[in-house]
């Protein structure tokens, strides 16, 4: 027994362009791995890495807040962004100092937005009576009785972010930053905490193959671009634009932003208490090392392994 080979690790993709500089170089075969990709909304993912139907995945960085049970973080990767953030919004009818007492549709497929959306209502303008409903936007939108404001994610945001009955747009990454002065982590890699010593160790190796996807990705930003332009969504300009805007790194910078929000998820009540950030490979010791690395952005870490 021991170290034969092992069924490859299911491995979780958000389904948005926003992932593409990682998950480009891993799909075309520019960095090898046995991975099998499974690709969802972040709040579909959430719920399969909750369940522990996958082995690693980008969740949302509340779903690791309210489940640091089931799952460990993956050292120096991170979706964030330290200003706007262009796919991250609340589109409105009315100007948003206006929406105390209204009804906000919510995306589905969002769980880190909906509390950054909340704790902005509740900490930043003192709206205590916003109500809010979640729902399918391209149903909600044209089913007859349209929103007076929603929040969209990814793709979709990028998308109606210039919807003619919704001029009133909040970027929530702008206005974090400009609020706190912090960073904003939407999303986290993640592990299963339950893993085998040798799924453990096949997680650790995975660690260094998506470091070493991102480098590749952000070095080959413009082939990446080219493709991605092909959904239609945005031109190539457009796109490196967006990449440009995210940093994939979880450092000391981001780790601040984040773990700021956590204050606010148990402030407002989401989370009974600050959830441990807790990476993988901290019960052999290697956490602290881990996480000093993470804080580098992980590069040396990749090229000593
Ligand atoms: C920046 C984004 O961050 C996302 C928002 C998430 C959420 O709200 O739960 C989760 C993952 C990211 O896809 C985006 O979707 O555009």
């Amino acid at each position: 027994m021991g170290d034969e080979r092992m069924a490859s690790l299911k491995l979780g993709k958000i389904a948005f362009l926003n992932v593409w500089p990682i998950y480009f170089p891993l799909e075309e075969g520019w960095i090898p791995h046995d991975f099998e990709i499974v690709a969802r909304s972040p709040a579909e993912l959430n719920e399969l890495m909750r369940r522990g139907e996958l082995d690693m995945s980008v969740v949302s960085s509340v779903a690791y807040a309210r489940h640091p049970d089931r799952m460990q973080v993956l050292p120096g990767l991170a979706i964030a962004c330290d200003g706007p953030v262009q796919s991250v919004l609340l589109l409105s009818r009315r100007p948003v100092e206006d929406l105390d007492g209204r009804e906000i549709l919510l995306t589905t497929q969002s769980d880190t937005s909906v509390v950054l959306l909340k704790v902005l209502m509740q900490e930043l303008l003192k709206f205590r009576r916003v109500r809010y409903r979640r729902g399918v936007l391209g149903e909600c939108l044209t089913d007859g009785a349209p929103p007076t404001a929603f929040l969209a994610i990814g793709d979709e945001a990028l998308m109606y972010r210039n919807h003619p009955d919704y001029p009133h747009v909040w970027d929530l990454a702008e206005v974090w930053k400009r609020w706190t002065g912090h960073p904003f982590v939407f999303a986290l890699w993640v592990a299963r905490r339950d893993l085998l010593p040798a799924e453990r160790r096949e997680v650790e190796r995975a660690v260094c193959t998506l470091w070493a996807a991102r480098s590749r990705g952000l070095e080959d930003l413009h082939v990446i671009c080219h493709e991605a332009a092909r959904a239609g969504i945005l031109d190539h300009a457009g796109l490196e634009c967006y990449y440009r805007t995210f940093t994939f790194d979880l450092d000391s910078q981001t780790l601040a932003g984040l773990e700021l929000f956590f204050r606010y998820m148990v402030k407002i009540g989401d989370i009974p208490r600050m959830p441990p950030l807790d990476f993988v490979g901290a019960e052999e010791g290697k956490g602290t090392a881990m996480r000093e690395k993470a804080e580098e952005g992980g590069r040396r870490w990749v090229e000593n392994a």
